[in-house]
């Protein structure tokens, strides 16, 4: 007879977003509806949330969107032109740190934290970590609140992929991708609730 480990649950596979140059997968709820609205609200009220900053064209911006950088480190982390610093880990986002790893056999030292007010705020086509990121590292991203639609877009062929992100689910962005593949969160008026989207990350700076 075989010797069934009671322990180990079984993964359902993860699905895969993108079919080359990269790999993508789509891993579904990770943590049940509960213990998802538990994190979701205590993100909500937490995390010390600062509007982001953006310089387009050389004008400096508020973006409505909040955000917040945590790390093992003071990582700094720059896109749109500004530089976030990493603050001290806060306990929950050890916790969904250590679930997103063990389910993903990857490791992380930084996470930036999203905060969408309603669909009215998004993110544009961009990809992540030229710089600071460790080159071809995976991004583990959870969402809570709000599902939104989540796109890919081929920087050559321009061929778009897109997904609904549940609350509570796991998407992983891995090897690749995000040389060949732009990413980006559509603004919608069909949702005015909010949302809060974690970037698991490895920084390379100290
Ligand atoms: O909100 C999301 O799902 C993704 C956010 C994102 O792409 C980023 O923070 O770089
Ligand atoms: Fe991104």
């Amino acid at each position: 007879m075989q010797n069934l480990n009671l322990f180990e649950q079984p993964e359902v596979n993860p699905i895969n977003v993108i079919d080359y140059d990269g790999l993508v997968e789509y891993h579904g709820l990770v943590l049940p509806v509960e213990q998802a609205d538990y994190y979701f609200e205590s993100l909500l009220h937490k995390i010390e949330w600062q509007h982001d900053q953006a310089n387009i064209h050389g004008k400096h911006i508020l973006t409505k969107r909040k955000v917040a950088l945590y790390g093992d480190k003071a990582f700094r982390l720059t896109y749109s032109n500004t530089t976030k610093l990493a603050l001290p880990w806060k306990n929950e986002l050890l916790e969904l740190k250590q679930i997103v790893e063990q389910k993903t056999a990857n490791k992380f030292n930084s996470c930036l934290v999203n905060l969408y007010h309603s669909g009215e705020e998004g993110m544009a086509w961009h990809s992540d970590g030229e710089k600071d990121l460790l080159k071809n590292g995976s991004i583990g991203s959870l969402s809570f609140g709000a599902e939104r639609k989540f796109s890919f877009k081929h920087k050559r062929s321009q061929n778009t992929q897109s997904l609904v992100l549940q609350h509570g689910s796991l998407l992983m962005m891995k090897g690749e991708t995000q040389s060949h593949w732009l990413h980006r969160l559509p603004p919608t008026k069909k949702v005015d609730s909010p949302r809060v989207n974690l970037t698991f990350r490895t920084i390379i700076n100290a």
